[in-house]
């Protein structure tokens, strides 16, 4: 195994506390031949992820557990493999900034595999304990098997960017806080302007917490069980799995690391890994009062069907039964794995077709969940990529569609009965927008039912409602919006 971990250097500039080193470049000085992998395994790994991710539009999360895992990594290896990708895929744009000043280039004028090995050495540089001389020489090394004419240019780039402290870098390159907070911002802590800009907007203006939560935003989340109902008592599981139980949900429970799929409740169909967030929100609509009949329940947008998994526990529990939509046939497969034995119908079709199809009539469902497709801007902790590949021209056809599953489940509602309209982003346009547009474009009398009491008693920050937003900084989860919509004609 190689060994990662040092003691930070005494006056070695501002850098993470908890982030991995290494205590002695046993390389130092010593080139590889050309053509040779360089001996580091483990930024051998984070380097392969990194370029799938920019080369092959990969998603780090899946790339880099493949690659772990035909190289054999395990253990501290793996461990700094993940930090150097993540951190590098979160960091990305304040990197350029840096590496274009230092190599005085363009980024687009940097061959990728140079680029990227470029990315993951200052990252070590600027935002690990590695020991400058080790980032250089380890990643001039990566530079020579990978990209063998750019080694004494990587050299160069990578000593000019071990001069200048991390502070020092954002000093010169971040717009100032004074004339451009929100560029300032987005330097800082490394997203891009628009996304901060929609945070900041979510957020009130308020760019003191659009800062926290751009800080949380850059930290890995704890992951989150969800104990069935009827199926696992979440105390008892957290005794079981090491865990705690959550803050909010009944259901929650906090791992405290370990892989999850290795768990036998995983694996027994007693718990699945969810966002404490997602069952919230997802709780909230089967928690909403409604009169008369309460059996018929639909699931718009169910795939890959962690929602539905709750949803049909419960309903398993309350003699109801759940139609889970989803257009996407494997993940439609996947809504059928997550719901064995529960009383759940799978159909593998569009949910807009609501009116148009003899399985989807209109006025028929008690209680209907849309958790519409979305940026997902409020899960950029999970996937370190998304906030550099999503931009603003995807809001427009996500928005068009948003609304029409909206519209198509307030036909399917029956009157009395209420739709949670759900998304994993925070951005107004993904949120309020689309809910004031699809309920006006309905053709269907609907009220606002306040969300906030349909959420665990004394959960705090959740504004004034009747709409609910969740935040990374505020509750530890995804940033889930949650409005629920009751039919009145
Ligand atoms: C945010 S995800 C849903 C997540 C899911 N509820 C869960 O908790 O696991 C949105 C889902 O909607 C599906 N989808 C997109 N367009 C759809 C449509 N027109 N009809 C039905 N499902 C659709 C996507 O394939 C995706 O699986």
């Amino acid at each position: 195994m190689t060994e990662h971990r040092a003691p930070r250097p005494h006056g070695a500039g501002p850098r993470r506390p908890s982030g991995p080193g290494h205590p002695r470049d046993q390389r130092s000085g010593r080139a590889p031949r050309a053509g040779r992998p360089p001996s580091d395994p483990a930024r051998q790994a984070a380097y392969e992820a990194v370029a799938a991710v920019h080369r092959d539009d990969a998603y780090a999360n899946l790339v880099l557990g493949e690659i772990l895992g035909g190289m054999g990594l395990h253990g501290r290896d793996a461990a700094f493999a993940t930090e150097l990708t993540y951190g590098t895929l979160r960091a990305l744009g304040t990197l350029d900034l840096i590496i274009a000043d230092a190599s005085g280039r363009e980024l687009s004028q940097i061959d990728p595999p140079a680029r990227d090995a470029l990315r993951l050495g200052a990252y070590q540089l600027l935002y690990t304990r590695v020991p400058s001389h080790a980032a250089v020489n380890q990643t001039v090394d990566l530079v020579r098997s990978v990209a063998p004419g750019a080694a004494g240019f990587a050299n160069a780039v990578m000593r000019t960017i071990s001069e200048t402290s991390l502070d020092d870098w954002l000093a010169k390159l971040a717009p100032s806080h004074d004339e451009d907070p929100v560029g300032n911002l987005a330097v800082h802590h490394h997203h891009p302007e628009w996304i901060v800009r929609s945070f900041a907007e979510a957020l009130g203006g308020d760019l003191e917490d659009t800062a926290r939560l751009l800080i949380e935003d850059n930290q890995a989340p704890v992951v989150h069980l969800c104990a069935r109902p009827g199926r696992a008592d979440a105390v008892e599981l957290a005794d079981e799995v090491n865990g705690v139980p959550g803050a909010f949900s009944p259901y929650a429970v906090y791992l405290n690391g370990g892989a999850p799929r290795e768990l036998a409740a995983i694996r027994e169909g007693r718990a699945h890994v969810q966002d404490e967030g997602s069952q919230l929100v997802a709780a909230a609509l089967l928690a909403a009062p409604l009169e008369g009949r309460d059996t018929r329940w639909l699931d718009l947008c169910a795939g890959p069907g962690g929602k539905t998994g709750l949803i049909g526990a419960i309903a398993a529990g309350r003699g109801a039964e759940v139609t889970a939509v989803e257009v996407a046939e494997h993940r439609a497969r996947l809504v059928e794995q997550a719901t064995e034995g529960m009383p759940v119908t799978v159909l593998p079709m569009d949910g807009r077709s609501v009116g148009r199809d003899p399985d989807l009539p209109e006025e028929a469902f008690d209680r209907v969940l849309v958790d519409a497709p979305c940026t997902g801007l409020g899960s950029l902790r999970r996937r370190p990529e998304s906030r550099w590949r999503r931009q603003p021209a995807d809001l427009p056809p996500l928005t068009k569609l948003q609304r029409e599953l909206l519209v198509a489940a307030l036909r399917a509602v029956r009157p009395g009965g209420v739709v949670a309209y759900v998304t994993c982003s925070p951005h107004m346009v993904e949120t309020q927008v689309t809910v004031s547009e699809g309920a006006r474009r309905s053709g269907v009398e609907v009220d606002f039912v306040d969300a906030r009491p349909l959420l665990p008693p004394g959960m705090p920050g959740l504004g004034p409602g009747p709409t609910v937003q969740l935040w990374p900084h505020r509750h530890g989860t995804d940033a889930m919006f949650l409005a629920v919509l009751r039919r009145t004609s």
